[in-house]
């Protein structure tokens, strides 16, 4: 019986890959720092793009067996981070990958064929009395999920938010179906986030150093997509620079999604490691710890928990 950590987090993502690309960092830095770290994971990623060509072969419309892929790019994922507690919600392949087309405006939508087993067409109450099991055997202090839109927009992460958001309440209902455990009440619940200034300082970064491609179109003094939230809707920025290699070395696992000449590549080490190991949240459920004087921000998602 490994013993339960003090200080216990909780991620909920949509696709294997994301929750690298949102808290790779962060997730390391609390493994090492002995903290509990469980990532749930609502669908495998089957309707993905494959950017390795000897792999194609896997795509939906062809053999259809991204999914096994990425369960696999994401195991390798999580041992760069030192994460052994990964779930996918319900069991693997209970919710498959809705897969998304992107709006004029620029944010993702609903593709136009989506699959019966979809995770944009699961019943709400049944994916969330999945994660509610989790939370009880798991009983987080803080759980890290997406904001209502996803982030971009991307159906999946619309899903997970909504799902994660109504298994916290329902868990920490103590008549709510017992079944599924003693009650647990999350004590701080936040939404992953970027904020302006420091995308705006990584586009700085980059364009000094000659890269124009990376974020194409994106001027660091111009107007940026919603997706960036502003400084003040910032709660919380964890500072894991240390553990950004760990990060790069998770998102190179995966290889099908994510390339090594994308923006998490394009900066030198040390630009890097400022610019993707440092990892914002907004708290939306909870009261804030200390606040960083430099900053204004918390330093430490689990501040104000005691140990
Ligand atoms: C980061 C993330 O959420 N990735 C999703 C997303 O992938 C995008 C999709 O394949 C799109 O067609 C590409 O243009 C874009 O570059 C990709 O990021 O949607 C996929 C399908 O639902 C999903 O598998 C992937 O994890
Ligand atoms: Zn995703």
């Amino acid at each position: 019986m490994t013993a339960t950590a003090a200080h216990r987090l909780l991620l909920v993502h949509a696709h294997p890959d994301d929750e690298s690309i949102g808290q790779g960092a962060t997730m390391a830095k609390y493994v090492a720092e002995g903290r509990g770290v469980t990532l749930v994971t609502c669908t495998a990623g089957e309707m993905g793009e494959i950017l390795v060509p000897e792999l194609e072969h896997l795509a939906a419309d062809e053999e259809d067996r991204l999914g096994e892929h990425r369960r696999g790019e994401l195991e390798a994922a999580m041992k760069a981070l030192g994460v052994t507690d990964h779930r996918f919600l319900g069991g693997f392949g209970t919710y498959r990958d809705s897969g998304m087309k992107w709006h004029e405006d620029g944010h993702a939508v609903a593709a136009d064929t989506i699959h019966e087993n979809a995770f944009w067409h699961a019943d709400l109450t049944e994916a969330a009395n999945h994660l509610v099991a989790v939370v009880r055997e798991v009983r987080p202090q803080v759980l890290v999920t997406y904001d209502e839109f996803g982030g971009y927009g991307h159906p999946d992460h619309i899903q997970a938010h909504r799902v994660a958001m109504y298994a916290a309440q329902l868990a920490a209902a103590p008549s709510y179906r017992r079944d599924l455990g003693e009650a647990w009440d999350i004590a701080k619940i936040y939404w992953g986030a970027i904020s302006e200034s420091r995308i705006r300082e990584g586009l700085r970064r980059i364009r000094e150093a000659g890269d124009t491609t990376t974020f194409e179109g994106m001027d660091p003094d111009g107007e940026l997509p919603p997706m960036f939230r502003p400084d003040e809707d910032i709660s919380c920025e964890v500072d894991a620079s240390g553990h950004v290699e760990q990060k790069l070395d998770a998102l190179r696992a995966h290889a099908t999604q994510i390339t090594t000449d994308g923006p998490f590549f394009a900066l030198s080490n040390n630009q890097g490691a400022e610019a993707f190991g440092r990892e914002q949240f907004r708290l939306v459920k909870g009261a804030a710890g200390p606040l960083d004087p430099g900053t204004g921000w918390e330093s430490d998602l689990f501040a104000g928990i005691p140990d």
